[in-house]
């Protein structure tokens, strides 16, 4: 049976953070099997949403929905992966010891470790010390910890910045591959060029969505050349009402 329920549900989601609102209202579905990319300006509120939808941020107002559950309920716990934008791997271990200690943690199966090792590219590195990978290196480790247990939904924040576009290609047909197997991604991005390589974009501006949609319709809608200039475009709407 098709599972129907959406991989993300938010109604009315308002969150205050230091004083001011952050999130003003967001009402969003996510579908499954997505690759949902959330764009927009550093400061928007992308990670605040992200945090929402994982369960560990506080909201004001509003109802966050994941896989059917409320976000955050212990049963998600080893159903949902969420890569921050630090690296949350110890850096005196190496990358296996790491990996290893995670799927223990999660109860993730033995073989776990060595398949998203591979997944990540990161096999010849199995025994350095994460302390002594580049940035890049050890972003793809926290992002192979995340995928630990096969998760339904990955929230992966901003997974392929500083990394060169060769392994940014990779990154995004391992998302691909994940998402034809079933998973569902939200993947966020402040490079509007990654855009193209989403099947949703959300379209985040101070706080709200612009827009929701297949980058293709939001180029029709915009009569745009590329996403930048949808986004532009919509921001000038918003303006002009
Ligand atoms: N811990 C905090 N306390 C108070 N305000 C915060 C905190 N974290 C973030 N904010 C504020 O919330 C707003 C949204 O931040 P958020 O990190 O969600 O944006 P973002 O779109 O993810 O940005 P970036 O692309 O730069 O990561 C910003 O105005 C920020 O100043």
């Amino acid at each position: 049976m098709v599972n129907s329920t959406p991989a993300v549900d938010v109604r009315g989601l308002r969150v205050t953070r230091g004083g001011r609102p952050v999130l003003d209202g967001i009402d969003l579905v996510v579908e499954r099997g997505s690759v949902t990319g959330l764009l927009g300006p550093s400061g928007c509120g992308k990670t605040t949403l992200l945090r929402s939808v994982v369960g560990v941020q506080r909201i004001e107002a509003g109802e966050v929905r994941v896989l059917g559950l409320p976000a955050g309920a212990p049963a998600l716990r080893d159903r949902v992966g969420y890569v921050t934008q630090a690296p949350s791997v110890y850096a005196d271990l190496s990358v296996l010891a790491n990996l290893r200690y995670f799927a223990e943690v999660l109860g993730a199966p033995k073989a776990d470790p060595e398949r998203v090792l591979e997944e990540v590219g990161l096999r010849e590195h199995a025994k350095d010390l994460v302390g002594q990978l580049s940035g890049g290196q050890r972003a793809r480790v926290s992002l192979a910890a995340a995928l630990l247990g096969a998760p339904e939904l990955l929230v992966l924040d901003e997974p392929t910045v500083g990394l060169d576009p060769v392994l940014r290609q990779e990154l995004w047909q391992l998302f691909h591959r994940l998402a034809a197997g079933g998973a569902t991604l939200i993947v966020s991005s402040h490079v509007m060029d990654e855009a193209a390589r989403c099947t949703a974009l959300l379209l985040m501006r101070e706080g709200r969505l612009l827009a929701h949609d297949t980058p293709q319709a939001l180029l029709d809608a915009t009569g745009a050349a590329d996403i930048e200039a949808a986004f532009l475009a919509l921001v000038a709407g918003e303006g002009a009402r």
